[in-house]
């Protein structure tokens, strides 16, 4: 059987775990991701994607379980885990090439083969002539395709994407999703995106991973069969809104009246 891209088993996290006040963000999470892969995970605020993305890439550890990356265990950040936030987080001070390039320059390429390599991949994000600006004079969307070639500069094998076009216009969004697409297909690598979109997750993915409310479990695991590009208008598509609208629904519930019956304890308290 192939090795999975990434495999998380019975993976918990507990937020200041010392404190008076341990938080249960995830619970006995389980799931794989194979190689080449479009994984989206869908859940309601504050239910532990953000954390789960943290983790895999290596940025915080788990309370218990496993996470594991071509069956090797992650136990901290690794260049074949790419990461990209909401805010492209680019450095205000280097040109695009440069911010591009950066890891490749950490890695010992020389300033000759890093323009190189830096042209190259701006191209495929569509932003070659742009490789001398700053990121202040991009805008939102340009700045995550900046963000896309950093990640891809570094050839990733799993790209780990946090919401990242909810900052964007509507007409962007769909832009960059297809864009979104057109690199995951070239590039070979996994992916696992964030998103509170229910139309970006069937528009997108392979599987969706629908969490519960905190702490954070898998609820459903549904595979996306349709073909790309896929169409709102598609009866197939509708079902899915239906069905992920339905599923996510109850978990808000849930996640509001715990919060009210937090809030009302804490009033009497
Ligand atoms: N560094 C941290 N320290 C303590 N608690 C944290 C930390 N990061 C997240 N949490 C808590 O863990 C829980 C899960 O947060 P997380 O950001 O992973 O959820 P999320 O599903 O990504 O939410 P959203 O969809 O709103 O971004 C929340 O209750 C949050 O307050």
């Amino acid at each position: 059987m192939a090795v999975p891209a990434v495999s998380c088993h019975q993976v918990s996290k507990v937020w200041n775990p010392d404190s008076a006040s341990p938080l249960l963000a995830l619970d006995d999470l389980s799931f794989e991701v194979e190689r080449g892969e479009f994984i989206v995970l869908l859940g309601p605020s504050g239910c532990g994607k953000s954390t789960l993305l943290y983790m895999i890439a290596g940025l915080e550890s788990t309370s218990s379980g496993t996470i594991e990356c071509d069956k090797l265990p992650v136990t901290g950040p690794d260049s074949d885990r790419g990461m990209i936030f909401q805010e492209a987080s680019l450095y205000p001070w280097l040109t695009l090439s440069d911010n591009v390039t950066f890891g490749l320059g950490l890695r010992g390429m020389g300033p000759g083969l890093r323009r190189e390599a830096a042209s190259k991949i701006m191209k495929k994000v569509g932003l070659g002539d742009m490789l001398d600006k700053r990121p202040d004079e991009l805008s939102g969307g340009m700045r995550q395709r900046v963000a896309v070639a950093r990640a891809l500069a570094m050839q990733p094998k799993v790209l780990m994407m946090d919401e990242p076009f909810a900052a964007l216009d509507v007409q962007t969004r769909t832009k960059m999703q297809d864009f979104l697409l057109q690199i995951w297909r070239d590039s070979g690598a996994s992916i696992i995106l964030v998103t509170h979109s229910i139309d970006e997750a069937i528009s997108l993915a392979d599987r969706i991973i629908v969490f519960t409310s905190r702490p954070g479990r898998v609820k459903k695991d549904i595979r996306v069969d349709l073909e790309r590009p896929r169409s709102p208008r598609d009866p197939a598509f509708h079902a899915l809104q239906d069905e992920l609208s339905e599923l996510l629904a109850d978990e808000v519930d849930r996640a509001f009246a715990d919060q009210q019956r937090s809030e009302t304890g804490s009033h009497t308290a």
